[in-house]
């Protein structure tokens, strides 16, 4: 018999602030034209999902979930509904076809003064309302390996403890950000490996993956070797060409022969 197929490899981006509305449309169209043809995707090797801004997420559910790419907002209020002047729900991102909702980004944290406690209420959120969270953890600043993943483990303990639901765990080490180049493979393969080998034993999170961001681009797939159950990128998914790149690095099944 012959091995089950592998889990897809998730690629995620998020837009941030970049773009305007009609060039974040333009985008999203290359991109879903670029997930319709690339046979990485079409063969089920990869998974993609885009978190937009939140103007553009009704229009970009229209252009990006024909093509399977997943839709998911940047951010969601801890609570559900009510006097919450500026927040956007989660039961509303449900509505519309979010399937996912990012918690705890470092931006946030470092500008909006966002805890954990409000990381762990803002994943809870998510959870309650069927949107799988993509939750930041990372380090601030430059350590070994070793030490970057007890900190983060102990981070992803502390925010998804008492919660229960499928997570993507997304290792950002605040310092490889909006850098010229991403932590080294040896950091992201211990970090990785960690965060993966705590959430083996958590059954109440199975289902869930281990991404990397931070200056992540093309070729850092081929040298993490499957260290990372995939990537979560920044600026250089601007260009969708570098998303093609990273696609081309996946080993794409072989169709079945037929007889
Ligand atoms: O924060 C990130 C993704 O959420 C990473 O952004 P950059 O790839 O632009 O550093």
């Amino acid at each position: 018999m012959s091995d089950p197929a592998p889990p897809p490899v998730l690629l995620g981006v998020s837009l941030k602030m970049y773009f305007g509305h009609h060039e974040t449309l333009n985008w999203a169209r290359r991109v879903a034209a670029l997930a319709d043809r690339h046979p990485a995707v079409t063969s089920g090797a990869a998974r993609l999902f885009v978190l937009p801004a939140f103007p553009t997420l009704v229009p970009a559910a229209g252009i990006l979930t024909p093509y399977g790419i997943g839709l998911g907002a940047q951010d969601i209020a801890t609570e559900d509904t009510g006097p919450y002047t500026g927040e956007v729900g989660g039961p509303v991102l449900r509505e519309i076809g979010c399937r996912y909702a990012e918690v705890g980004h470092a931006e946030r944290r470092r500008m909006y003064g966002e805890g954990d406690t409000v990381v762990a209420a803002k994943t809870a959120a998510a959870l309650r309302n069927r949107l799988t969270p993509v939750l930041c953890v990372g380090e601030r600043d430059r350590g070994t390996p070793g030490e970057a993943a007890e900190r983060t483990v102990a981070e992803a303990e502390r925010l998804l403890r008492g919660l229960e639901g499928t997570v993507v765990l997304a290792y950002e080490p605040q310092w490889a950000i909006g850098a010229p180049e991403p932590a080294s493979a040896e950091h992201i393969t211990t970090v990785c490996g960690a965060l993966r080998a705590w959430l083996d034993d958590q059954p109440q999170h199975t289902g869930s993956s281990v991404i990397y961001g931070g200056s992540a681009g093309p070729g850092l797939l081929t040298r993490l070797a499957g260290a990372a159950d995939g990537l979560f990128l920044g600026r250089f998914a601007h260009d969708p060409a570098n998303i093609e790149a990273v696609l081309d690095e996946l080993h794409v099944p072989a169709p079945t022969a037929v007889a």
